[in-house]
């Protein structure tokens, strides 16, 4: 088995900077020790070098450490249409999204995106991410194996809808089952495998649908759920329409038995306060996209309405409705749009950013005791941030007066030009080659 002594600056949330004011851990000169993958000890590096002297170092000093991000919301099969800017939710789905959806009936062309997709995942520092599958069973199958191949950790799941979308996209409850239940067979718990059942949103999933995705979450008790809620006004009019019986959007899923602890909904840009009330009961999670909200031009996410409800909150970049795999960057654009609401929005500290973006994660999947944060007894799952000589955020790393000012400067000026080395599990998933510093 092998031990390595990472020595480094690193930061980490163990608790919420939301809850707990002293939430953010540093260490300048820190050290973690890792046997077989696994954190074994934390500390100081002069502490850790004392008490484990025979232990090889691998030296990371001059960048800064952090536990690897976890992305609640990404589209495996929109890769390729990032920067479909200009259109709000419906027309690009219609425009952008659907027709390359539609592409992933090939199972050839699907590995080929699967490639570029988790690719650009771990680039990013991602290791763990809740993907939004294909609405093709053999597509998802891709998925699974090529973040099997790299060693990503995937949540995902077969993606179903029985209307209003293209007719080669749509299924019937009865297939919905059918192909979910064997793809949970083949891949739920399998290596870092977890499935996620996925209907694509209430406007597009019929009652039938949605019953089919609360059979298949009754059925397999550990499976996590997830979907689209809220995001645009006009969809949540038209879902309106759909569902006349539905107290509101949440209340869709909620009367199919789809709400609960392992739950996670995107956006909820526009929640209503019933909403906000059920979702904390249910102890569900809002996964909160910025970039996309911005380029789809959905709204201002209500952060502080979800807090004050005690609503979990986790960041997802919402690729390719969003603009990049990147999570600095979702925690910059969270920051701006907080900032831009004025007296309704929410001060982010780099804090609460880096919580967003790792430990809050690895909440809403129910993955806290894995993953998420520096913990003894936790997979070493880390990104390590180092920016090619010259380059602004060099110039800080260098000079920062503590490590929670280089924090900062990574989500503002971070990108995956700077991640210079992933590691999942113990696993170094991802090198930066002299081509990707460039
Ligand atoms: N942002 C986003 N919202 C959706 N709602 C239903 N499908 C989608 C999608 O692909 N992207
Ligand atoms: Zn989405």
């Amino acid at each position: 088995m092998t031990t390595t002594l990472y020595r480094a600056t690193y930061l980490h949330t163990p608790s919420s900077p939301f809850t707990d004011a002293a939430a953010l851990h540093a260490q300048d000169d820190g050290g973690l020790l890792v046997e077989g993958g696994v954190i074994r000890a934390v500390g100081g590096y002069a502490d850790l070098c004392a008490a484990y002297p025979d232990v090889p170092v691998a030296d990371l000093r001059g960048g800064l450490l952090l536990p690897g991000f976890i992305d609640t919301h990404v589209h495996f099969p929109q890769v390729r249409v990032i920067g479909g800017l200009g259109l709000p939710l419906l027309d690009w789905l219609d425009q952008c999204a659907l027709p390359e959806e539609a592409r992933m009936a090939d199972a050839a062309y699907a590995r080929g995106v699967a490639r570029d997709f988790v690719g650009g995942l771990v680039q990013a520092g991602t290791t763990t991410a809740l993907v939004f599958g294909s609405h093709f069973a053999g597509a998802v199958d891709e998925l699974f194996t090529e973040a099997a191949r790299v060693g990503l950790r995937c949540v995902s799941g077969l993606v179903v809808s029985d209307r209003l979308l293209r007719g080669e996209l749509h299924t019937t409850p009865q297939r919905a089952y059918d192909e979910g239940r064997a793809l949970i067979e083949r891949w739920h718990g399998v290596g870092r495998s977890l499935y996620a059942v996925t209907p694509r949103f209430s406007l597009s999933a019929s009652e039938g649908v949605l019953d089919a995705c609360g059979a298949l979450m009754q059925e397999f008790g550990d499976v996590r759920f997830t979907s689209h809620i809220n995001e645009n006004t006009r969809e949540v009019e038209v879902v309106r329409g759909l569902f006349p019986e539905a107290r509101d959007y949440l209340d869709t899923y909620e009367r199919a038995g789809l709400v609960g602890r392992r739950s996670v909904l995107a956006h909820n840009v526009w929640p209503t306060d019933r909403e906000l009330g059920a979702m904390a009961e249910h102890r569900c999670t809002a996964a909160h996209c910025p970039c996309s909200n911005s380029a789809l031009g959905s709204g201002f996410f209500p952060l502080r309405r979800h807090l004050d409800a005690g609503v979990h909150v986790s960041l997802g970049s919402d690729v390719g409705g969003g603009t990049g795999f990147s999570l600095l960057k979702e925690g910059l654009q969270a920051h701006f749009m907080q900032n831009l609401m004025g007296e309704a929005g929410v001060a982010l500290s780099p804090a609460h950013l880096l919580y967003l973006a790792t430990l809050a994660g690895a909440q809403a999947l129910g993955l806290e005791g894995q993953t998420g944060s520096f913990e003894v007894g936790k997979q070493f799952d880390a990104v390590y941030l180092s920016s090619a000589p010259g380059t602004p955020l060099d110039a800080v790393f260098r000079h920062a007066s503590s490590p929670e000012r280089a924090l900062a400067a990574a989500f503002a000026t971070g990108t995956p030009a700077d991640v210079a080395r992933v590691w999942i599990g113990g696993d170094e998933v991802h090198t930066r080659t002299a081509r990707q510093m460039a």
